[in-house]
């Protein structure tokens, strides 16, 4: 049964407990969202701007309020979820700026004669199943562009989020849009199958989440053509092609490891070093993960905290000490601290093999891990070698070498000579396992609507 709760994983106390919705709290929450649809798709792009930039008025209002909540939930440093929650700022402002322009009617060229256009309207209802790692920016990619496009949105959020999801609800609400535009359920696995996916007014699901998950719940859809948008894991590769961009390199592949405590599916997670310079590589990056100390989330100077969850932090355990017990070497930490609560230390780790877990599954925590190549060839085959195809970064004192290599890496984004990064203009998403569907930037506005073709005669 799925359990809604704050659970603070600093102490692993349970600080506070959700009510799982009912039955009947399911299909009212279906039937409000869909019965406001109606009108909220008449209101006019700038009146969904106001509200939208109300929204971002209050998160930069109540900036300490929402960083306290996730810090509580799941770990996250403070400094980092003052990140957070200003890229979430910036992804309800873009949307709010530039929707009718994204939105705008087409005009197109009819051969025969006659007028044509293409217009965007919206679908109507859709649902979000969201993840535990970034509570508010992986709503705000989906609840920023689906809301200015005029579909009406129900949120199911992580079970360790249930205190950011009510507070994300109240600030929309408080910020003018109406109370079935966005509406939050604490709902069970069980119910988004049976109840709220099959429901005819349902009309698409956005997942971010694991590769498991998304799978399940793109087969429910499936099931009954709905249309999915999927932002999955990821095991993305950080090439090194060339000695003199090292310490850049090092300093850039700490920054994207063991940031968010190393949960990011976009995270730098398998590091592919030439031969000729491994070892100085291996040398500088064990420097770099010994300053990386764990800290108390809620003092400003910490950089990392503990991990998301217990669970979380089993899971991780059980993958590197499979990678130890098969021959790989622990730089530094390899174990989680003998503490109350989801502790583990940044972590290095050489000498994977393809029959470890480590080498083919992602490592959703602290734990980066370098291989050793003999060209930039077998760096390109070893990149490609996953089920997964999120992002790619490649480093190089000739970017255009970088970027060539890049090319030839299969995966939706690629980073030449800067860590994948994320921004509300930028496109997002994968290939392969990774998901497909695409958020954030011009395209993430378009997932959701009636691309609807509107054609005059020429008479
Ligand atoms: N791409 C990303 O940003 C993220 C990726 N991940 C991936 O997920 C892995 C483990 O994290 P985990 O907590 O298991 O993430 P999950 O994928 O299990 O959870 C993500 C969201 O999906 C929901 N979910 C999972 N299964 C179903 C289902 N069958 N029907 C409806 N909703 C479902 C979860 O709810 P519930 O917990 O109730 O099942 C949660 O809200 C990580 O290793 C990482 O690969 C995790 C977080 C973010
Ligand atoms: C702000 C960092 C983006 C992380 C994207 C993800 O884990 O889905």
């Amino acid at each position: 049964m799925t359990t809604y709760a704050v659970t603070n994983p600093a102490t692993g106390a349970v600080e506070k407990t959700y009510p799982t919705a009912t039955d009947e709290q399911i299909t009212e929450a279906v039937n409000l969202a869909a019965e406001t649809f109606t009108s909220y798709a008449n209101t006019s792009f700038e009146q969904r701007a106001q509200w939208m930039h109300r929204v971002a008025d209050l998160y930069e209002e109540r900036l300490d309020q929402l960083c306290s909540i996730i810090t509580r939930e799941m770990g996250k440093p403070v400094r980092q979820a003052e990140f957070e929650v200003k890229i979430s700022v910036s992804i309800y402002r873009y949307y709010a700026d530039h929707a009718a322009e994204f939105l705008a009617d087409e005009e197109l060229p009819v051969a025969r004669g006659g007028q044509a256009k293409v217009q965007y309207d919206p679908v109507g209802v859709l649902l979000g199943i969201m993840p535990w790692n970034f509570p508010y920016y992986q709503v705000a990619r989906f609840a920023g562009p689906n809301l200015m496009a005029g579909n009406t949105i129900v949120l199911k959020h992580a079970p360790q989020c249930p205190e950011s999801a009510e507070v994300m609800e109240q600030i929309f609400h408080e910020a003018g849009f109406p109370a079935g535009a966005y509406v939050n359920i604490y709902a069970s696995n069980e119910q988004i199958a049976e109840r709220v996916i099959p429901d005819p007014r349902v009309q698409g699901v956005s997942l971010t989440g694991s590769d498991r998950a998304g799978a399940a719940v793109a087969e429910t859809a499936g099931k009954h053509l709905k249309k999915v948008v999927l932002e999955l894991g990821g095991n993305d590769p950080f090439i090194v092609l060339d000695r003199e961009i090292v310490p850049q390199a090092v300093e850039l592949a700490a920054t994207s490891r063991f940031g968010n405590a190393g949960q990011a599916c976009n995270a730098a997670k398998r590091l592919i070093v030439l031969e000729e310079f491994y070892d100085d590589f291996v040398e500088q990056l064990k420097t770099a993960v010994e300053q990386v100390q764990l800290g108390d989330p809620t003092q400003p100077e910490t950089a990392m905290g503990p991990m998301s969850s217990q669970q979380a932090l089993e899971n991780l355990d059980a993958q590197v000490r499979d990678a130890i017990d098969h021959g790989a070497t622990a730089h530094v930490g390899g174990a989680p601290e003998d503490r109350e609560g989801a502790w583990y230390p940044a972590t290095l780790l050489t000498g994977l093999t393809p029959e470890m877990r480590a080498y083919s599954e992602e490592l959703f925590g602290p734990v980066a891990m370098v291989y050793s190549v003999a060209s930039e060839e077998e760096a390109i085959k070893l990149a490609n070698d996953t089920p997964y195809g999120l992002t790619a970064t490649v480093h190089s004192s000739d970017p255009a070498r970088a970027a060539e290599v890049g090319n030839q890496i299969h995966t939706g984004q690629v980073f030449i000579n800067e860590t994948s990064t994320t921004a509300a203009e930028l496109p997002f998403g994968g290939v392969k396992r990774s998901g497909f569907g695409r958020e954030l930037g011009p395209y993430g506005i378009k997932e959701f609507v009636n691309v609807r073709l509107v054609k005059y005669s020429k008479n």
